[in-house]
């Protein structure tokens, strides 16, 4: 077995094991994800971290039920995931909204009938407030900024109270001061909410910064090479020695040369 982490937890939230995918490209197998193990606790924050092309968006997919694995299994509350569910809500790199639709309408999407439509548009009402959106409901997407669109699509997710919220590189298209204004609330939405979070990322010092753990992974295939644990309070102090100690431990892991291949 591979890397198996984050066992210590009373009631896992959602559980990954022994997961393996291949892609068949041209002819030939490429081993995308190996030997896969971890746990993520209720209202944990993990973090995958890895270069380009170890696997994160192959293992996202996967825990979202979008891509069917080869070997191993995922269990969401103890239930085995076998496609998407609403119990795990997904935030894109690209904020893929609907341009014809409000930005409250694109909110208020997935939101059942039974409701009603007061009841609807107070949730909408309160999400956009969550996300610092309040009085931009009547916008349409082309006329706010990339990192308002990130806030729409993180209030479109959280509006449906997903178990889990799982995030593909969420932030890597924005600049570095909508980044952190994005960290800043994901970190206070988390606070209020204590929500689950699985995120996908090539960037260290975003890893370190939100999350509770950080699972460290190899390419070719991709698998996890390491779990730090980031015990360090919020919000974090970026040029705390503690912090920066901890990113030149998971540098030096990141450029640690791979183990050979089994
Ligand atoms: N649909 C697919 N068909 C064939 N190969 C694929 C497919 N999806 C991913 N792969 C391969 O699987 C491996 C992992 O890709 P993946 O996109 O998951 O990595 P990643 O870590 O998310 O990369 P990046 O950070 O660049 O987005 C790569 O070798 C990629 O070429």
């Amino acid at each position: 077995m591979g890397a198996r982490v984050g066992e210590n937890t009373a009631a896992p939230c959602l559980q990954v094991e022994g997961l393996s995918k291949g892609f068949v490209v041209n002819g030939r197998r490429v081993q995308a994800l190996s030997d896969i193990s971890f746990a993520v606790r209720s209202g944990e924050v993990l973090g995958i971290l890895g270069p380009s092309g170890c696997g994160k968006t192959t293992l996202l997919n996967i825990l979202a039920g979008f891509l069917a694995h080869d070997q191993g299994r995922v269990l969401m509350n103890q239930r085995p995931v076998s496609g998407p569910g609403p119990e795990r809500g997904v935030v894109f790199q690209e904020d893929a909204l609907f341009p014809w639709l409000t930005v409250a309408e694109n909110v208020g999407f997935g939101l059942r009938n039974g409701d009603g439509r007061a009841g609807r548009l107070a949730k909408v009402e309160a999400m956009l407030e969550m996300v610092g959106l309040t009085g931009y409901g009547r916008y349409l997407p082309r006329a706010i900024s990339g990192g308002m669109k990130q806030r729409v699509a993180l209030a479109r997710v959280l509006v449906l109270g997903p178990a889990a919220l799982l995030m593909d590189e969420p932030f890597a298209a924005l600049d570095a001061q909508t980044r952190a204004d994005m960290h800043q609330l994901l970190i206070s939405l988390q606070q209020r909410l204590r929500q689950t979070v699985i995120f996908v990322t090539h960037d260290l010092e975003e890893a370190v910064k939100l999350a509770d753990r950080v699972l460290v992974m190899d390419t070719s295939p991709g698998r996890i090479r390491r779990e730090f644990v980031v015990e360090l309070p919020r919000p974090r102090d970026l040029d705390a020695p503690e912090f920066l100690a901890l990113k030149r431990a998971v540098h030096a892991c990141l450029c640690e040369p791979e183990p050979p291949q089994s």
